[in-house]
């Protein structure tokens, strides 16, 4: 199994690491525009694999993507940050120039390989992928709504003051401030719904604060966050790496699923060797299929933007 992750950067780094801990892929290689900085990072990672007990062997690369060839999957986190007071969609204009020359680039080196996109605006650039490259619908994954819905649990273990191991619940939807739909109808703490423990008001916090964990982060940090979206990242490799056929939210390309067309949003999906292996839809209530339909909105105004 190789894994490629295009950007060296925060994220980039952040996803390697989580993707050597947890000793699945025999390759991984770092590639970044910056001189030097992807071998570097190469090579501060693999100084831990004894410390970890690892045995992936991480490479890096400055722009030279042969070193990327016959990948099974690759990462795209090449791409400016936002600062604190932007918007993800803020940052379209010099992203979908680097997407999409990234991604061709890779497809040219790995034809058969299944696509993350983590670069912002997420859904934007997932689409954009699918307008470019040509891959198969099911090898385009746009990364957001795994990191937005650990966040959820998150926010609820704080509310109900539990372990976050006893929460179960996801998000849907953009990937963007205004765009999350945490559902927390279906939310879980062991089997039992959090509506039990919590009030509709505290869930409601719960809910707003979800969405805009990611401003939240960036403005404690001056930049956008890392280890979480790594972290996340790392987990839908894992996934279609082994083959686990296990669930999470995605952004994919809808083709009238949701009662959604020609756009990339967040919708839960089983992840398996073959990328996305299907798309699950759920019965959603009338309140959650407006909130769906108005994050698409917001999404396809996003889109509309691209140069296509
Ligand atoms: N989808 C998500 O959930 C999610 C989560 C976190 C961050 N992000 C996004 O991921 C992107 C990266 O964030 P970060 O914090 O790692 O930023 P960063 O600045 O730390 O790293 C980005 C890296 O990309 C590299 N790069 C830029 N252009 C390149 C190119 N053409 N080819 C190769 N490398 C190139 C830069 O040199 C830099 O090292 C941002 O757009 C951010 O908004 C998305
Ligand atoms: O918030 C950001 O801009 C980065 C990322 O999308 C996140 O949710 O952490």
């Amino acid at each position: 199994m190789k894994v490629t992750i295009v950007g060296a950067g925060a994220v980039g780094a952040s996803c390697a690491e989580y993707i050597a801990i947890k000793d699945f892929a025999s390759e991984i290689v770092l590639l970044d525009i910056k001189e030097g900085v992807a071998e570097g990072k190469a090579m501060d990672l693999m100084q831990t694999a004894t410390l970890n007990g690892f045995d992936s062997k991480i490479t890096g690369s400055t722009n030279d993507y042969s070193k990327t060839a016959g990948s099974d999957v690759v990462v795209i986190t090449s791409g400016i940050p936002r600062k604190p007071g932007m918007t993800r969609e803020e940052l379209i204009g010099i992203n979908a120039g680097i997407v999409k020359d990234v991604s061709s680039k890779l497809i040219q080196h790995s034809p058969d390989t299944v696509m993350i996109v983590v670069s912002n605006p997420m859904d934007t650039m997932t689409y954009l992928v699918h307008k470019t490259t040509g891959l198969s619908k099911n090898k385009i994954i746009g990364m957001g709504g795994a990191l937005d819905s650990a966040r959820f649990k998150f926010r609820l273990s704080e509310a109900l003051e539990c372990a976050a191991s006893d929460v179960d619940g996801m998000v849907i939807g953009g990937h963007s401030d205004t765009g999350m739909v945490p559902l927390t109808r279906m939310a879980t703490r062991n089997s039992i719904p959090v509506s039990a423990f919590l009030s509709k008001e505290r869930l409601e916090q719960v809910s707003e604060d979800t969405k805009v964990g990611g401003a939240t982060l960036t403005k404690l940090l001056g930049t956008s966050a890392w280890y979480a979206p790594g972290a996340a990242v790392s987990s839908l490799v894992h996934a279609i790496a082994c083959d686990q056929q296990k669930m999470f939210p995605c952004s994919v390309l809808l083709e009238g699923e949701y009662g959604l067309n020609d756009i990339c949003i967040g919708v839960p999906v089983i992840l398996g060797k073959n990328g996305i292996e299907s798309i699950v839809e759920i019965e959603l209530n009338d309140a959650e299929k407006a909130k769906i339909k108005e994050s698409a909105e917001g999404v396809k105004k996003t889109n509309d933007l691209l140069k296509l």
